[in-house]
């Protein structure tokens, strides 16, 4: 696919990134050239540009810092753990994201699916052989079903948007960190510490994410028996956490498995985020790819 490129630069600006790339040549070393700007010539997550999205993205966020406590997750957790609304194929649900726009999002307003497509073609022209990574690509955002009325027509706050952990303290580097104070958990002793109910060390697996469309998905991954690496199920199910993949913090909670698919997440990311452009993907003619990949890992219908 093309990436429209505006001021080509290598990955990382930080000395530490570059470090990182260093240490990762191999997995960093695709040659894929970040763009500088995203489609309304800003810099890509900056959330205080002045924009038309500005006002409506930091609204979103402020309706779901609030509203994210613990029992809430736990409740949500419960309730679409069980997998019971619907059954269909992955492809199916793809189209259906066609419907749905992304409240939370200040670098795209496109379809869903186009982003879908964007991400996974953008990886598979550097990691051509890295099937399983294509086809996390093309999932890794399904959950946004949850958007649609058979799926409950759940709030955009309860949806998208980044990622946290709640049970323990929301970290300042989390994007418009203010409007936590108005959390009730913010003010509750049990979940307000550094570790609050957790240990240190106790592995991202027991700790408890703001709910949405990443632990979704990776529910529907992981309870339909799908093939996929556990590498694939990480960058399903901690996408959106960018206070631990992009902003290191966090660290205290994950154990030596998720140091190593954290690795896996970085490389993901940049793709997830720089690959969002206009330019459009000829949905028909990269169908018969994905098909296939769907057909390797997947059942041919599961549970929603
Ligand atoms: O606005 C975006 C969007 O909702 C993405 O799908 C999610 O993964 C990001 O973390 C979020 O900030
Ligand atoms: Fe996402
Ligand atoms: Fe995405």
């Amino acid at each position: 696919m093309t990436i429209l490129i505006d001021q080509p630069h290598e990955f990382g600006d930080g000395a530490e990134q570059k470090k990182a790339a260093v240490d990762e040549k191999e997995l960093l070393d695709g040659g894929f050239l970040l763009p500088h700007t995203n489609s309304f010539g800003q810099t890509f997550r900056d959330y205080d540009a002045e924009s038309e999205r500005r006002q409506g993205v930091e609204n979103f966020y402020r309706i779901n810092h609030i509203n994210q406590t613990y029992d809430f997750v736990k409740r949500m957790r419960d309730e679409y753990g069980k997998l019971n609304r619907v059954e269909m194929s992955i492809w199916e649900c793809c189209e259906l994201l066609n419907d749905v726009v992304d409240e939370s999002d200040p670098d795209l307003d496109e379809p869903q699916i186009e982003h879908l497509l964007q991400t996974a073609e953008a990886i598979r022209k550097d990691y051509p052989n890295e099937e399983w990574l294509h086809l996390t690509g093309l999932i890794h955002d399904l959950g946004k079903v949850l958007l649609l009325p058979s799926f409950g027509g759940l709030p955009q706050w309860a949806v998208v948007g980044d990622t946290y952990p709640v049970g323990c303290a929301f970290d300042e580097s989390i994007v418009h960190h203010k409007y936590f104070k108005e959390n009730p958990d913010y003010h509750n002793p049990a979940y307000n510490t550094q570790c609050g109910v957790y240990s240190e060390g106790c592995g991202l697996n027991n700790v408890m994410m703001s709910w949405g469309h990443d632990d979704y998905m990776y529910l529907v991954a992981k309870e339909n028996k799908t093939t996929l690496p556990s590498a694939a199920l990480f960058i399903i199910r901690y996408h959106s956490f960018y206070s631990l993949h992009k902003s290191a913090a966090y660290k205290h909670l994950m154990n030596q498995e998720d140091v190593e698919n954290l690795k896996w997440l970085q490389v993901f990311n940049k793709y997830d985020l720089y690959s969002k452009s206009k330019v459009r993907i000829d949905v028909e003619k990269v169908k018969p790819y994905y098909l296939s990949l769907i057909e390797k890992y997947c059942p041919e219908k599961l549970r929603w």
